[in-house]
């Protein structure tokens, strides 16, 4: 069956927020009295949604409580940075444009799927202008679970009419590639993303693909030969 959708995800993948994040979890980490810690070490915090990220930058580790101590005053600070710089240092990776578009020209349906909630997703893909291409937007609260739970995937077929099996879900973590397994979807893996601090080689993935014009280039020569 030919390929029919493809479902990207946003943060290391469409677009590199990690500025955006790191500063708003540092702000919050800052009014909460703490050090503020480095960029690079906040970049494998996220992909599991904003509330592992606060939670993982309070303990200033991967592995953190599942409810510690102050964590809605500090989600709420984390929010409320959050809403005051998103975008602001956001920028949309090479090839996202060109691959976006290749993929539209061969006529998939496109739709973006993100932990990232719907309060800080829509207006992020309206500040940079690339709303206007997807013709759907699922985020980490739209439905009951986030990746790497299936659910959102398949939310996302859903809404474009597609079946999963006909979609390829492209995404940098292994919360994207578990979630599109269980959905049914085919799955790409760009290499310049977060993973939450892992090497995408690591992931159970159909291929990695350097920019997203790779990745319209893997999905065409799969049209002109499908498995
Ligand atoms: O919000 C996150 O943790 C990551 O969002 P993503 O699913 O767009 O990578
Ligand atoms: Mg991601």
């Amino acid at each position: 069956m030919a390929l029919r959708a493809a479902l990207l995800d946003l943060d290391g993948t469409l677009m590199d927020t990690i500025p955006d994040l790191a500063s708003a979890a540092n702000a919050m980490r800052v009014e909460l009295g703490m050090s503020p810690l480095r960029e690079d070490v906040i970049a494998t915090f996220v992909g599991k949604g904003i509330e592992n990220l606060v939670r993982r930058t309070l303990a200033g580790a991967q592995d953190a409580e599942e409810h510690p101590v102050g964590f809605d005053d500090a989600l709420a600070s984390f929010k409320r940075n959050y809403h005051v710089i998103n975008g602001e240092k956001s920028v949309v990776f090479d090839g996202v444009l060109d691959g976006l578009m290749a993929m539209r020209a061969m006529g998939l349906k496109l739709a973006v799927v993100t932990n990232k909630p719907e309060e800080f997703t829509l207006p992020l893909l309206r500040n940079t202008g690339i709303a206007g291409l997807f013709d759907a937007v699922v985020s980490g609260d739209t439905c009951a679970r986030k990746k790497p739970d299936p659910l959102p995937m398949l939310h996302a077929c859903e809404q474009l009419g597609v079946d999963a099996s006909d979609a390829v879900a492209i995404g940098d973590s292994i919360n994207d590639a578990l979630a599109a397994r269980a959905a049914g979807c085919a799955v790409l893996a760009v290499p310049y993303g977060y993973n939450e601090g892992r090497d995408v080689r690591t992931l159970d993935v159909d291929a990695i693909v350097p920019t997203l014009v790779d990745a319209a280039d893997w999905v065409r020569r799969r049209q002109e030969s499908p498995k």
